[in-house]
């Protein structure tokens, strides 16, 4: 069944624990926690102490994507609470380096590319990985369209993970809502991060079920 990780970068800040316990009870697979520094994207958001905060109100794991410079430097404080953590390939000098130390921490690691980066940039790590996470829009805001460009990177992912016979998760991540769903799942998606489309409604577990219902027509 294809996992929904809803995008805590859409929700209500004000009350974040409570935005968190309703995604949990609609089925969210995953809580994706956006770590924005104002330097690798323009926007600044979650740090450590509030991925500590959310870690003992639930269940689900935490997905932690950071897009911030130097992740190295907060990778030990975001192993406290995250079961699954993302650095981007643009950001890391030692990418290899740095997917060995979030294992080391015992958290599962993944890596991520921007819209504009190809596929080819991360070959040479993917036996590395728990999972792959391939941005379809520009990092650093909620409620962008989906680039439909970066398409055939999900295909290209997915066939070298058969080639090569690995087993890490695909996820996308941005503009992903009921129209564009089944066209990341059809080409080898297994994990949906959503925004707006979950946090933008008032019914979450109506948006995450439709989500999912289109993703596996
Ligand atoms: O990482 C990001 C943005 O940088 C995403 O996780 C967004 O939060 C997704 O939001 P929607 O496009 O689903 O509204």
């Amino acid at each position: 069944m294809t996992k929904i990780a809803p995008s805590i970068l859409s929700a209500d800040f004000a009350k974040l624990g409570e935005e968190i316990k309703e995604v949990e009870q609609a089925g969210a697979d995953y809580i994706h926690v956006d770590v924005m520094d104002g330097h690798f994207v323009p926007n600044i958001t979650i740090g450590p102490l509030i991925a500590d905060a959310i870690k003992p109100i639930t269940d689900v794991p935490l997905d932690v994507h950071l897009m911030i410079e130097n992740p190295d430097v907060y990778i030990p404080q975001f192993a406290k609470s995250a079961s699954i953590i993302t650095v981007h390939q643009e950001a890391c000098v030692h990418l290899h380096r740095t997917l060995q130390l979030i294992r080391s921490h015992d958290v599962k690691p993944g890596v991520v590319i921007n819209p504009g980066t190809p596929a080819e940039a991360i070959k040479p790590i993917l036996t590395e990985v728990d999972l792959v996470l391939l941005m379809t829009v520009n990092p650093g805001f909620g409620g962008q369209s989906f680039i439909h460009e970066v398409v055939p990177k999900i295909a290209q992912i997915a066939a070298w993970r058969e080639e090569m016979n690995l087993d890490f998760e695909i996820e996308i991540d941005g503009g992903v809502n009921e129209e564009t769903a089944p066209i990341c799942t059809e080409n080898g998606a297994d994990v949906l991060v959503a925004g707006s489309a979950i946090f933008n409604q008032s019914d979450r577990k109506e948006a995450i079920d439709q989500i999912r219902k289109s993703a596996e027509k």
